[in-house]
């Protein structure tokens, strides 16, 4: 029974449905990192929110790990690369707290508009500062949303309601979009430029690290007020201090900061900063939704295999797991066989999907046979890294699919290409559900791939099996399984055999030295 860890505050429906569908599942919130390393060992999946770091410490931890579930949005307390060179799956919820945090954004663009938490503060203080706290209308005014994807553009509808003009900065927002949405698409300049409200709705990436700097700080409006519910990175708070102390920026309200939890922060005590502890996604509702969403998807891929809302793979659903795994076997074992064969760099590796396989879901079977490929030259390869390592060593991949059917209803054909040759391998999966080799440097056969097999190519001249046969069994190496395919009578040829045990380095020189063998070449699966 697969076993999770649940090491972040999470709605108690989570827990239900772990144990509704069969899975133990501890609940240890509060951990600190040594405690995290000591136990999760013992876990294969791992639900968290935004508190727990899962650092590549906790993963190298984590020897049974497979998946790790994010209730809510932002990853970026998960090491991505760490878990997917280890093949951990990082999965989130992508919508479940899209609403809830933009109605923080609003109600935090109202508080700074309103002066709410500093009026709250001085009326319970019995000061009755009636004349002090002199707010501004929303209305009519530019709302500037810097990221106009779910959060932003559910800001951007609210916004519009309350009668504002809605610009939007976001490079991949497209012009259909902007107009669906009845936002005004503009440069960030632009954008800095007019609204005297700005709000925040990117993920923290390289690109948008410190987008509010004392530079484009300098190009708003002055007396704008602005808002952060992503996370703390985009805006440099030092800049911030200094813009609002300046008298430029009229004020800031923010969910998120550079350091969190934020015990101490140098914007803390300012007036014109309304400050709340990463509540964005804090309602009922979206925890509820956030919950019941990472606990259904983490259970569908322990149980089945199924991948949702996965971070750094593609996705499979409960209906085409079941399908795909014979095909990435084989994926995996034609990826395997051309990988043993190659002792060059790679430069390109091209995959054929032919019949019903070209309509399923043929980048998890690329991925397999990718890692099949690498895992020759390389041990610490899996279905998850292997793209990206793939990718690190510039070798070129593609895929190339056809519905029409040949001899074989369906079938997949892996080519890789060195600087020296090209060598492909062609397979299927046949109605027993087991992967057969059909094809092998255009030469047609059916073999199964047992654990330990013997590939030899070599001029088809009479007397070769005979001699082979007997070195093998002087050898005391009893054949499983014999498979024979040639070009043409006295052309090329390849005998793929099924050993019971290892081919021994002695027995495989004295076959080399066969005439007419051109490779022989022991290889396990
Ligand atoms: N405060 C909270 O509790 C809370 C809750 C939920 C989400 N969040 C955070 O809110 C942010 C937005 O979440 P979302 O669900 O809307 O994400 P999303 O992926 O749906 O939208 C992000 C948008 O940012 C755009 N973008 C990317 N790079 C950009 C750039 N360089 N300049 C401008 N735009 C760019 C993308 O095109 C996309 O449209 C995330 O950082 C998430 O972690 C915070
Ligand atoms: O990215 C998110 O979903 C938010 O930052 C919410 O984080 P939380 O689940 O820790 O409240």
């Amino acid at each position: 029974m697969p076993k999770v860890l649940i090491s972040d505050k999470l709605s108690p429906a989570a827990v239900q449905i772990f144990k509704d569908r069969g899975i133990e599942v501890d609940v240890k919130t509060g951990l600190d990192k040594d405690e995290l390393i000591k136990i999760i060992g013992d876990y294969d999946g791992l639900a968290i929110r935004s508190n727990t770091k899962v650092t590549p410490a906790v993963i190298e931890a984590a020897k049974n790990l497979k998946v790790v579930g994010r209730a809510g949005i932002g990853v970026d307390n998960v090491d991505l690369p760490a878990a997917t060179a280890k093949g951990i799956i990082v999965m989130n919820t992508p919508f479940g707290n899209s609403i809830t945090t933009a109605e923080h954004a609003i109600a935090m663009m109202f508080a700074l508009a309103r002066d709410i938490p500093q009026a709250n503060a001085s009326t319970h203080a019995g000061k009755w500062e009636k004349s002090k706290f002199m707010g501004v209308e929303v209305t009519a005014k530019t709302l500037g949303i810097i990221g106009c994807g779910n959060i932003g553009s559910i800001v951007a509808e609210r916004g519009i309601g309350l009668k504002m003009k809605v610009i939007a900065f976001d490079p991949f927002l497209t012009a259909e979009r902007a107009a669906d949405l009845g936002v005004e698409k503009v440069e960030l300049d632009e954008l800095l430029k007019r609204a005297d409200f700005i709000t925040l709705h990117t993920p923290m990436t390289p690109q948008t690290k410190n987008v509010l700097n004392a530079a484009n700080l300098a190009k708003t409006k002055k007396g704008v007020r602005i808002i952060n519910c992503a996370r703390g990175g985009l805006i440099v708070e030092a800049d911030l201090k200094a813009a609002i102390e300046s008298g430029h920026v009229a004020g800031a309200a923010l969910d998120v900061f550079e350091e969190e939890p934020a015990k101490t922060n140098i914007l803390f005590g300012m007036e014109q900063i309304v400050a709340t502890p990463h509540l964005g996604a804090s309602t009922n509702e979206a925890q509820e939704n956030v919950a019941l969403q990472v606990a259904e998807q983490m259970s569908d891929y322990l149980l089945d295999g199924a991948i949702t809302n996965s971070v750094n793979v593609p996705s499979i659903s409960a209906e085409e797991a079941p399908k795909l795994t014979p095909f990435a076997e084989l994926a995996q074992q034609l990826g395997s066989f051309a990988g043993q064969l190659t002792e060059e760099g790679i430069k390109e590796v091209t995959l054929e999907y032919e019949g019903d396989v070209a309509e399923m879901n043929t980048r998890v079977l690329t991925n397999a046979a990718l890692t099949g490929l690498l895992k020759p030259q390389l041990e610490d390869v899996n279905t998850v890294s292997a793209p990206v390592i793939a990718k690190e060593r510039g070798i070129q991949v593609s895929e190339v699919k056809r519905e029409q059917r040949g001899a074989y209803e369906t079938y997949i054909r892996l080519t890789v290409k060195t600087a020296e040759r090209e060598r492909s391998v062609a397979g299927t999966v046949f109605s027993d559900g087991k992967p057969r080799l059909i094809q092998i440097k255009g030469v047609n056969m059916e073999a199964a791939l047992g654990h330990h097999m013997l590939y030899v190519t070599n001029q088809d001249k009479p007397g070769f099996i005979g001699a082979l046969g007997s070195i093998l069994g002087k050898a005391s190496i009893n054949i499983a399984n014999f498979n024979l395919g040639r070009e043409a009578a006295g052309g090329d040829a390849i005998c793929l055999i099924e050993v019971d045990g290892d081919v021994p380095e002695a027995v495989l020189k004295e076959i080399q030295a066969l005439p007419h063998v051109v490779q022989a070449k022991a290889l396990t699966f």
